[in-house]
């Protein structure tokens, strides 16, 4: 049975009181992006800020929401998906960043996740790897829909979630097998959140940025990896209205 909390209790790691949460909830791994999030809600109101979780409270088009960032990493990032959860939270989206894995998988396009390759190391310690990361259907399409109106290019599929962002020097990269069998995107957290979510019984999905394309890169070392460009920050803005638009339908 999923845990649940009482509304006069606070979330130990995050550090939010139940009762100052809605039942909506948008994550983001980068603090500085809930901040920029926050900034588009109607009174905002930081309701926690410990280690990498920093969470606000507020209406988006009349609607209350909150924003939670999660770090980088399917553990930590578990942390806050599941104390979401036991506050009673019942949809939580993602808006991330992510690499395409697919030649046209470009930077400035957005990926809405249809499910998740499970490489991290937290859901596998949660529910055997038989366990399918599928993405709330509800949410997927209404995350679709919005992405569409945004201008950015748009794609949708399954994406890789792994817990190491640069590759081993001794061990196989995996991207290219993953991409042959038509994955889109690589990124650290979806399917931990598809996963933490489904077994506690809330909707979840995921819409993300891309920012490279590391098999792209001459020696896929991510040594070229550079996010911070005008292409992907409209990316990042398309996927957070899309985000914004999907949790409020
Ligand atoms: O931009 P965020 O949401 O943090 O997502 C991606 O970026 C981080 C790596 O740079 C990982 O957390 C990965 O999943
Ligand atoms: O995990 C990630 C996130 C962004 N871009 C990537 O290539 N990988």
């Amino acid at each position: 049975m999923p845990v649940r909390l009482s509304p006069e209790e606070t979330l130990p790691i995050l550090q939010v009181k139940v009762s100052d949460l809605a039942p909506l909830t948008l994550v983001a791994g980068d603090p500085a992006r809930v901040e920029r999030i926050a900034a588009l809600l109607e009174n905002p109101r930081r309701i926690g800020a410990n280690r990498e979780y920093v969470t606000y409270t507020g209406t988006y088009r009349g609607t209350p929401v909150n924003v939670c960032s999660h770090g980088v990493g399917s553990a930590g990032a578990g942390v806050a998906f599941e104390e979401l959860c036991r506050a009673g939270v019942t949809r939580i989206v993602r808006v991330g960043t992510a690499g395409g894995l697919q030649p046209d998988v470009l930077d400035g396009s957005i990926v809405v996740a249809t499910g998740a390759v499970r490489a991290d190391g937290l859901s596998q310690r949660m529910v055997p790897l038989g366990f399918p990361a599928v993405a709330d259907l509800d949410v997927t399409v209404a995350l679709r829909a919005a992405a569409a109106k945004s201008g950015v290019d748009v794609h949708t599929g399954i994406v890789l979630t792994a817990d190491n962002f640069y590759p081993s020097p001794v061990l196989e990269n995996d991207q290219r097998m993953w991409q042959t069998v038509g994955v889109v995107a690589v990124e650290m957290e979806v399917a931990t959140l598809l996963t933490v979510a489904a077994i506690n019984g809330v909707q979840a999905g995921a819409v993300v940025a891309i920012d490279g394309n590391p098999l792209a890169n001459e020696d896929e070392s991510m040594a070229e990896y550079q996010p911070f460009r005008d292409v992907v920050d409209t990316a990042v803005n398309a996927a957070i209205l899309a985000g914004l638009e999907a949790l409020i339908s």
